[in-house]
Parts: structure tokens; sequence; C-alpha cells
């Protein structure tokens, strides 16, 4: 156990901390504080959920001078959404510093943007494609950065990003100090990585597996046809606090979510053809509990932060080990316990061997629910509204109308009137998803595993928009994919 004032943090952060409720470093932190904090480059991999943001955070907002009204640090970060979030970290653990943050994302506009940035922030978090943007109208300067930070490094470096990666690089002072950190660092992108850096220090936090322990990990077995059936089967029984389905296409996701409403589930979905105010409403509605299940391509896989989420339902099984990884790492964070349920077809079952043995974590099987257990369920979810209320010892005023109808039924029909009124209603609504083919895993593959296979990444940065839900079965490889790509993400 590591506390903070171990670390060498300044006064006004640790009272931050403190305000935050952190009470003492997480493993990574505890690891990658020193080192950045010395001046090092770091490459740090930790689990999903453990605090990489305050790793890169603490140490980037030490360095700050806040007289000096210039930015300083860099966080580049693969999504909009992500890139809201880790500024709004990093404003509250710079708050008494006075070190202040701002994000700046495609699909915001571009005046207030730039009016944003003349107030002068000291950090600028930042989709890679935006950044570009405004370093070309030199709306945001380079000359004074001291920190950059790659979030979710990997993704980042994959293909698709790599050439803005480096463009952003090539343009800050190269005596700048470079951070990166993800869950996940395959060898082939952990080398491009230490070729943009200088001589990084690099620090994996020891795991036996990449998923965090206190996720449990299921698998159905289930053909395509079956999938929404047992998807809406198993909300019934489970009744997630909040949930988040991901499908592998955004007509998917649409059509998932239409069928969530029709069957009386508060559903919304997110990918990336939705506009950014649209995104926002859907996430904020989802954070603040109006909306239960949130059906989303990868867009919404990497870094997202949300609590209440206990069940992460992998609808399409994702065609990357590391972007399962970071799906269900959305339940389990910061010590609590998920669940993550994946739906094969009898087609894919190699491939889940293939991401069990990459992740080398294990999943177990569970059987399909019937119908009647999932109605069995909602009425357990009943049960339990009623067993709550009886616990609070407050029914004095309700007993005399209780003893006046016991009199004149019996108390089982009572009672299954009661649960009756009070169980949401299924609607049996027939919904159907228009199928995708199921993913498969060249033979290679599954022989090489996936430690040493180039292949893979060459492959999956030329396919269209794999962050869109796209189909990368049929994505276009050729440039305007790789440029579709970059276009919705930033
Ligand atoms: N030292 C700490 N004590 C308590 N809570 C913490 C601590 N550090 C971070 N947290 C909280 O833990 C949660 C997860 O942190 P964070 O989002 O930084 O994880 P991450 O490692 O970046 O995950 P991912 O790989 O999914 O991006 C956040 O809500 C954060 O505020
Ligand atoms: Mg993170």
């Amino acid at each position: 156990m590591t506390t903070f004032n171990e670390l060498g943090i300044s006064n006004p952060i640790m009272k931050s901390l403190e305000r935050m409720g952190f009470e003492e470093a997480t493993p990574i932190q505890a690891e990658t504080i020193p080192l950045a904090l010395e001046g090092n480059d770091v490459i740090g991999q930790a689990q999903t959920g453990t605090g990489k943001t305050a790793a890169f955070g603490i140490p980037m907002i030490e360095k700050i001078d806040t007289k000096l009204r210039k930015v300083q640090g860099l966080v580049v970060a693969p999504t909009r959404e992500l890139a809201i979030q880790v500024a709004e970290e990093l404003n509250r653990l710079g708050k008494l510093k006075g070190v202040r943050s701002l994000p700046v994302y495609g699909g915001q506009h571009m005046d207030r943007q730039i009016r944003s940035l003349k107030d002068g922030p000291h950090i600028v978090v930042a989709t890679p494609g935006r950044l570009l943007d405004h370093f070309r109208r030199r709306t945001v300067r380079t000359d004074t950065v001291k920190t950059v930070v790659l979030d979710e490094a990997d993704e980042m470096l994959n293909m698709g990003f790599i050439d803005d990666i480096r463009e952003i690089l090539k343009q800050v002072p190269s005596e700048r100090q470079t951070l990166l950190f993800s869950a996940t660092m395959p060898k082939e992108i952990r080398d491009i990585a230490t070729n943009l850096m200088n001589s990084p220090k690099e620090v994996k936090v020891k795991a036996k597996e990449m998923t965090v322990e206190n996720i449990d990990q299921h698998f159905v077995e289930i053909p395509e046809k079956f999938k929404f059936d047992t998807l809406t089967n198993h909300l019934d029984i489970h009744n997630p606090d909040l949930s988040i389905i991901f499908s592998r296409t955004k007509k998917r996701v649409d059509e998932i979510t239409e069928g969530l409403q029709a069957r009386g589930f508060r559903a919304e979905g997110i990918h990336g053809d939705l506009t950014q105010g649209k995104r926002m409403s859907v996430l904020n509605k989802f954070k603040n509990g109006r909306v239960d299940v949130l059906v989303a391509t990868d867009v919404a896989a990497r870094g997202l932060d949300i609590s209440g989420v206990t069940h992460v339902y992998n609808f399409d099984i994702p065609q990357d080990p590391e972007s399962y990884v970071h799906r269900i790492g959305r339940t389990g964070r910061a010590g609590r316990t998920g669940e993550a349920i994946s739906f094969i077809t009898p087609r894919e079952m190699a491939h889940l061997r293939l991401i069990e043995k990459v992740t080398k974590s294990k999943m177990k099987r569970m059987v399909p629910p019937t119908n009647k257990e999932a109605r069995l369920g909602q009425q357990q979810v009943t049960v339990e509204k009623i067993l709550k209320t009886i616990e609070r010892n407050d029914l004095e005023a309700y007993h005399e109308t209780a003893n006046e109808l016991l009199e004149e039924h019996d108390s089982v029909t009572i009672v299954a009137a009661a649960l009756k009124m009070l169980t949401k209603e299924r609607r049996d609504v027939p919904v159907q998803i228009s199928s995708v083919a199921p993913i498969s895993v060249k033979k290679a593959q599954q022989e090489k595993g996936r430690s040493n296979n180039k292949r893979h990444y060459g492959k999956r940065g030329q396919g269209g928009g794999r962050n869109q839900g796209g189909n990368r079965n049929q994505g276009g490889r050729n440039r305007k994919g790789n440029f579709q790509k970059r276009r919705n993400r930033d």
C-alpha cells in the first residue's frame, strides 16, 4: 500500500485527492508517478479501471506553471467522450493548484472552441484530428508544451491514427516528456511507441490476467437468431443497475435499441453516426440513470468511467482480444464487481478460445435462460422490493385494509395480484435483428496465438471504421476507409 504522501506530491494536489476521496495510490499510480516526476518518458500498462488517468494526470499537473497562461500539457484520446471525461478528472485534480484543462474535439463548434482556447487553459485534452486542426490554425500553440500524454495509446497508434500521432509529436518541442497509457499494449504497438519516445521506462502492473479479477466472465453459446430473446431474458433475470450492450455495427446498435425499447426497456444507442449533441445527451442520460441500457459500438469501449455499470453484454463478440478487454472493463472499476456476458454463435467458438488465450482469462459457460425463467426472474425483482418494504416495518396504516381483503380472498390470490401489479409487464413483441456474418479466426492465427501476429494489426488499421462498428469482414480496405475512420472518430 502506498500513500500519495510517499510519492512526493505537492500540497494543493494532495488536498484535491483528499476531496476526491482517493485514500491510497493504486499500483500503477505508485509505480509511475515517481518516474514521471523525475522527468522520464513512461509507458504505463495496467488493467481497466485502475486509475491510469490520475497516474499521468498528477505528474503532468505538478509540472504546470500556473503563472504562465499557456498550453503546457497535451492529452490525446481516441474518442470525444473520453476527452471530456479526462478533462473533467484533470480539472478535479488540478483545481486547488489552479490548473485548468479544456477538452477539444470534433463535432463541437470551432468558434466556441477557439474562444475557450483564448482563455488560456494549461492543459488541452483532444482527439487527434481536431488537435491537428488547431495546430494548423495556430489556435493551439505548441512551443510551451512540456508534457504529451497518449491515453489509450495502443488504440491511437493503430494504423488509423498513427500518422496523426506522429504529426502531433513532430510539432511539439523535442525535449518534451511523453507518457503513454493503456490497459493493453501489444508488442508491435509498444515497439512503435518506443520509437516515438526518449528511452521510456516501462511499467506493467503485474497481473495474472489482462482482465480485472472482479469481473465475472461468462459466455452463452447461441445461434444468431436467438440472441435478442436471450438478451431480454437475461436483462429480466439479472435486472442490472446499468448495463452496456456492445454490438458490431451501427445498424445493429440501432436495431437492438429499438427492439429493447419495444420490449419496454429504457435503452438508448450510441455510435459514430450520431451528432455530437445526441452522443452527449445519451451518455448523460445513462450516467444519471434516466437510461438503464446503453447499446454501443466500440466507440464506447475505451476509457469511459461510469459508476453503476454492473453488466456488460457482448451481443457480438469483438474481433480483437484487446477490444474484449476494454469493453468488459466498463464494469468492475475501482475495485467494484461486475458481470460480463458474451454471446457466441456456434461457429465463433474458436474465436472465443483465442480471446481467452490472449487475455489469459476464462469465460464460464452459461445456459441460455428460458422464457419461464425470465418471467420468474422479473417476479423475483418484485419480491425483493416487497421484502425491502416489509423490512422498513412501517405498514401499520395498511393493516386494516389488508385484513378486510383477507376476509374476502385467500392470501395466495391477494399476493399474486400484488405481484402482477408490481411486476414489469413483459412485452413479447417479436424483434428481428438483421444478421451479420460470424467472426472467423484464421487457422494460422489460432495456432500462433496473437502475440506475434503482425498481420493482424496491418489489417486492422485499414479496415473501415472498427470503432464505428463497421463490419470489418466487409470493411473497405482502402485509404478512403482509413480516412473515414479518422474523421468519424475525432
Ligand atoms: N487512488 C484512487 N483511489 C480511489 N479511486 C481512484 C483512485 N484512482 C482512480 N480512482 C477512480 O477509479 C476510477 C477508474 O479510474 P480511471 O478511469 O483512471 O481508470 P483507467 O485505469 O484509466 O481505466 P481504463 O483502462 O478503462 O481507461 C475513476 O472513477 C477514478 O476516479
Ligand atoms: Mg483510462
